[in-house]
């Protein structure tokens, strides 16, 4: 027969019961305030990560993008606003004419953003990824490299170039050995702005979103990963 040891604290051993004395014993504080310092510093220390590595850790999203008419740029909000959703994510939104060396450089995923000129990117976009080479330098040494690149466009009418515009831009991040998603559509997230929808309608927009989301995800991912 299986003989079960008696349950602790639910025994009666016949001990006298008097008050439960209420004064703790004189080295009972400092023991017990080195005990809680020691769990302080045992669990700082078996954090997986400490307050510099989770500052390493957060990621910066570039969102550089050219606009006129102001469709593109609403378009770029809404990447912004998909991409600062994912918590730790720093993100940067300019024209593509002000962007830096420092932000491209520092930056651990581009997203470019253009209205359709003539069923392809716009000049001043086609410039910008130029100017990677001419006045930043980009190569020989990849300085691009690894990463993440996604695009997004607007174009007045259907089937009249928001594609060929997205894979041209994804095209140059191909070609500096960039790490490129898609997200809200198959090539990017893009808007149709005039004739029967004009302007940025609400599915255009979840898709920005979605695009921008999923560019600071994969971001985090690679930016997380053991070797870069
Ligand atoms: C010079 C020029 C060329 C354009 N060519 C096209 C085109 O080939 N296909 C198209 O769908 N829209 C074309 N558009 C329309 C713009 O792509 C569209 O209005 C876009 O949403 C403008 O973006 P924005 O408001 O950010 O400036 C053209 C507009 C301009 C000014």
């Amino acid at each position: 027969m299986i003989r079960f040891p008696p349950l602790v604290g639910h025994e009666d051993h016949g001990q006298p019961t008097g008050p439960v004395p209420t004064a703790l014993p004189i080295p009972f504080l400092p023991t017990a305030l080195a005990f809680c310092l020691l769990l302080f510093i045992a669990i700082l220390g078996a954090s997986p990560v400490s307050a510099d590595e989770s500052a390493h850790l957060s990621v910066k999203v570039l969102v550089a993008y050219h606009s006129l008419s102001g469709n593109t740029e609403r378009m770029a909000e809404a990447v912004v606003d998909g991409a600062k959703s994912v918590p730790g994510t720093v993100v940067v939104m300019k024209r593509v004419g002000q962007v830096t060396a420092d932000d491209l450089f520092s930056s651990d995923a581009v997203v470019v953003g253009s209205p359709v000129y003539w069923s392809n990117m716009s000049g001043e976009v086609k410039t910008f990824l130029d100017n990677w080479q001419f006045k930043f330098g980009v190569f020989p040494d990849f300085k691009m490299k690894n990463k993440v690149g996604a695009a997004f466009a607007t174009g007045g009418q259907i089937s009249s170039g928001k594609e060929v515009t997205m894979l041209t831009i994804l095209a140059a991040m191909l070609g500096n050995q960039m790490i490129v998603v898609s997200g809200g559509g198959a090539f990017g997230a893009s808007a149709t702005t005039e004739g029967d929808s004009p302007g940025i309608d609400n599915k255009e927009l979840a898709d920005a979103r979605a695009l921008g989301q999923r560019v600071a995800e994969v971001a985090a991912f690679i930016h997380s990963a053991p070797t870069r």
